[in-house]
């Protein structure tokens, strides 16, 4: 049910294409070619087969835009649709968007995604999100989580650090559940976040509050009702133990003793498993909006992350001949790329590693616990050194001569300046440490800053190129020094399996390969096989 979708803003498509963009579950599912798609609408539209397909409707909310997929009971992607959302930025590390705005966007792809369709023929609906939090009134009303009081403005969103001080009384507490996260808890996390509403928002917002949802729980619950929430969600942002429940201990020691009073309402006292159907299925009013048939199934949702890494760790990979079929699924790391990466790692017991979060059981892949690894800024940062650049605007006006998106232009353009040398040489002199945004693992130190070495007073367009492909190579030492605590601590790690927007990006998964020096499978070519140094 669950899929998480790369992203290309304003598109909506059907046929063999589409399986570019998938980076969830539907992965590997079946061959998305355009013969098998015109079967199953022909079946669909004569509705004279006897065994007719029933179809389902999966919404990956990203950082950056909203993606649906429409998928028959095979698996095979019969439509994608895309959308962006807003995004603010009031103040540095302040980072808010609309709850309403996010929903309005799920209506208009999944509007997209089931055009011309019978829709008697879908039979369930699931979300993913990013791990941000919604905030809401008694009445199920946005609360402003800004000083402007722009009610608007009801969600934080994950990448928000606005609770620096918040979070760094919370780890001094050295409290039990931070074993859980890796010994650190991060300013990403729910708990610092609604300290800091608790300090900062009394008024115009603690005092209000009704509901804290996690985004892909506040999804579920518009389209049902159902307050329920995810017990990935609660594990992996809030201190949930799928053994223990909450840990009144902890809220009280940090100063959110309020929530534990009223039984935890306001942040979640019904769980479910990802996956499992929530109350009566789609509400009249939620079928309305995203024109589908009420009473549907509703899923149980699941963070972005995690429904990618569910697709990528429990894909098919027999008859590929790749090195990984017949290894244990223990020994896959997905890496789920988009604005951030998170690398997730599975084990049957518990391992406990310095600065990546988890062991967090049954909250990706049931009856498994799950490490996870993580880089807060990787897109974003790729995004942010290229945009700043001088040569940015040359960049630009060349690659749109090619039509060639501005990757595309910056990796030919490094082949055309290497030379005979490897492309990865054309950095030796050029540095990037990359935690502009801190450092999520295996450091947990938020307070890390980026830098460059190696600059020269040059601003030409090959200058751009180099610094891009140092900062590629960057993050993916990055990734490797995850690895490297992963197995410290008891993962034995041997395929990389990508998803996400980066994965399109051959220069970021062949660096990735020749950095980490291991196998690495990316959603775009199941078949070929990324060369290691
Ligand atoms: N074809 C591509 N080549 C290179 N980078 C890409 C490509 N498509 C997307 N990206 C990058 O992937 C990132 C977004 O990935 P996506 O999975 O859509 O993010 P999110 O889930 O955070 O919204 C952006 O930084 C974007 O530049
Ligand atoms: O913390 C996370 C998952 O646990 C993610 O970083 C967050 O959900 C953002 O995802 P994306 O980079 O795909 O937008």
């Amino acid at each position: 049910m669950f899929c998480s979708l790369g992203h290309q803003p304003n598109q909506s498509c059907r046929g063999s294409s589409l399986r570019n963009r998938i980076k969830g579950p539907l992965v590997v599912t079946s061959h998305v070619g355009s013969a098998l798609v015109h079967d199953s609408w022909r079946t669909t539209m004569s509705g004279g087969e006897q065994e007719m397909s029933s179809y389902y409707v999966g919404v990956d909310v990203g950082t950056g835009s909203v993606r649906a997929a429409l998928v028959d009971q095979r698996g095979v992607l019969v439509a994608f649709a895309d959308q962006p959302i807003k995004k603010w930025e009031p103040q540095f590390n302040h980072h808010e968007q609309s709850s309403e705005d996010i929903w309005a966007a799920c209506c208009v792809v999944t509007k997209k995604v089931i055009q011309g369709m019978d829709i008697n023929r879908i039979r369930g609906l699931g979300f993913d999100a990013t791990c941000s939090l919604v905030v809401l009134d008694t009445h199920f009303c946005p609360l402003p989580v800004n000083n402007e009081g722009d009610s608007h403005r009801n969600v934080i969103m994950w990448l928000d650090h606005r609770a620096v001080n918040q979070v760094g009384r919370i780890n001094k507490t050295k409290h039990s559940v931070l074993q859980y996260v890796g010994g650190v808890m991060s300013v990403e996390m729910q708990a610092p976040k609604l300290l800091w509403l608790k300090e900062n928002l009394r008024e115009t917002c603690w005092d209000k509050a009704g509901h804290f949802f996690d985004l892909p729980d506040f999804l579920s619950w518009k389209a049902t009702g159902v307050t329920a929430r995810s017990l990935c969600s609660l594990v992996c942002k809030w201190t949930y133990s799928a053994d223990k429940g909450w840990d009144d201990s902890f809220w009280k020691m940090v100063g959110l003793e309020d929530l534990v009073a009223d039984n935890y309402s306001k942040i979640g006292n019904q769980v479910l498993p990802p996956g499992a159907p929530l109350g009566s299925g789609l509400t009249p009013e939620a079928a309305r909006e995203l024109g589908l048939p009420p009473g549907i199934a509703v899923a149980t949702s699941l963070i972005d992350a995690h429904a990618g890494g569910l697709g990528v760790i429990g894909a098919d990979v027999r008859g590929h001949g790749l090195v990984c079929e017949g290894q244990p699924v223990t020994s896959r790391l997905a890496v789920i790329c988009g604005t951030s990466s998170c690398h997730m790692g599975i084990s049957k017991d518990p391992i406990f590693v310095p600065g990546v979060w988890g062991p967090y059981f049954s909250a990706m892949v049931p009856g498994f616990w799950l490490n996870e690894g993580g880089q807060s800024v990787t897109g974003k940062l790729i995004e942010h050194m290229v945009q700043g650049h001088a040569a940015f605007p040359e960049l630009q006006a060349k690659a749109s001569a090619r039509c060639q998106s501005i990757y595309a232009y910056l990796n030919s353009h490094l082949d055309l300046i290497k030379k005979a040398q490897p492309v990865g040489f054309l950095t030796v002199d050029l540095h990037v440490w990359p935690d502009f945004h801190g450092n999520r693992s295996p450091l947990a130190d938020l307070t890390l800053k980026g830098m460059v070495t190696g600059l020269k007073l040059s601003q030409d367009l090959d200058d751009l190129a180099i610094l891009y492909l140092a900062t590629v190579q960057a993050i993916a030492f990055g990734t490797r020094f995850i690895i490297e605590a992963m197995e410290a601590a008891g993962h034995s790690l041997s395929t990389l399996f990508l998803c996400g927007g980066l994965s399109k990006n051959p220069l970021f998964v062949q660096m990735h390969a020749d950095i980490t020096g291991g196998n690495v499978r990316n959603e775009q070519s199941w078949e070929s096989c990324v060369s290691k140094t």
